[in-house]
């Protein structure tokens, strides 16, 4: 089967099931986030407190962890996270905001690398941070750097912490160490709405909790973002349309969208 075919049957199975996605996000993504997953057709539960997170990771489908407002007590509800997650087998994301920024903010996004995430989803230029010996990469949330050059540190990543590597950006790139693909779709106007990442990196939770391949949910994700992305900036007057358009085209996306609009690229 082609991953478009795939990428169909996996949002099937995501509107079937409702998966109960535990999203530990920023201050800035929680809304949109929550209502995207809402929207792809999963149930989003925003559960970050040290005192609860291994009890309701027991619950939920899978897990995602993004360090975009990172405080300490919220790293400790973030660790505890990662390593109940790993131990009981739900599939978690991690999402590296701003990695490379500060010294601490590296430290922390490397240590829960270190938990073995299933998926880590970042622009290029904190996937570039996350993997290069070197602090001070990036200025900030936003990406500097073209994916393109982020495709050798992926692939590292992937090696290093057996997990699938997702960088965003005009045409994304997914790799497990071996196999790869590149998605193309969306529009420039994406990178003027904060957290959109942020939004697909909780989407993803959702695809992995129905997948069968880690591989294969994390394209059905990035695939959908890139077609609700395309349809959402069509005639779109700003950024502030398109922010909410979002929700409205995953929620209209179908299988046979799915199928038809999904543009994959093969590297090998
Ligand atoms: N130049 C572009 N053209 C088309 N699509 C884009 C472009 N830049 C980003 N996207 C899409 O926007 C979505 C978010 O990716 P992006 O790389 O901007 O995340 P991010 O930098 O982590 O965002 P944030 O930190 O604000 O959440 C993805 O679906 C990506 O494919
Ligand atoms: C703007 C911003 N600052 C910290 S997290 C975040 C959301 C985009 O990553
Ligand atoms: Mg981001």
């Amino acid at each position: 089967m082609q991953y478009a075919d795939i990428s169909a049957e996996l949002l099937e199975r995501v509107r079937a099931r409702a998966p109960l996605v535990q999203c530990i996000t920023n201050f800035v993504a929680m809304d949109i986030a929550a209502n995207l997953v809402l929207a792809i057709g999963a149930s989003p539960a925003m559960v970050h407190a040290k005192e609860e997170v291994e009890e309701f990771a027991a619950i939920a489908s899978a897990l995602t962890i993004n360090i975009g407002t990172i405080a300490p007590e919220w790293v400790e509800g973030m660790s505890l996270a990662a390593s109940t997650a790993s131990r009981i087998g739900l599939p978690w994301v991690l999402d590296p905001v701003a990695c490379g920024a500060t010294r601490w903010r590296t430290q922390v996004a490397r240590e829960l690398a270190a938990k073995r995430p299933t998926l880590i989803r970042g622009n290029a230029s904190e996937i570039l941070a996350l993997q290069a010996d070197r602090e001070t990469t990036t200025r900030g949330v936003d990406s500097t750097d073209p994916v393109e050059r982020a495709q050798t540190a992926a692939r590292a990543l992937a090696k290093t912490y057996g997990a699938i590597v997702a960088v965003t950006g005009a045409t994304d790139f997914v790799t497990d160490g071996s196999r790869e693909l590149g998605i193309e779709g969306g529009d420039p106007l994406m990178t003027k709405v904060t957290a959109l990442g942020c939004s697909l990196t909780a989407v993803s939770g959702a695809f992995l909790a129905v997948g069968d391949s880690a591989f294969e949910s994390t394209v059905a994700a990035l695939a959908s973002f890139k077609i609700a992305g395309s349809r959402s900036a069509l005639n779109c007057p700003g950024p502030g349309t398109l922010r909410w358009r979002m929700a409205d085209e995953l929620h209209r996306l179908d299988a046979a969208a799915m199928r038809s609009e999904a543009r994959l690229l093969s590297y090998a």
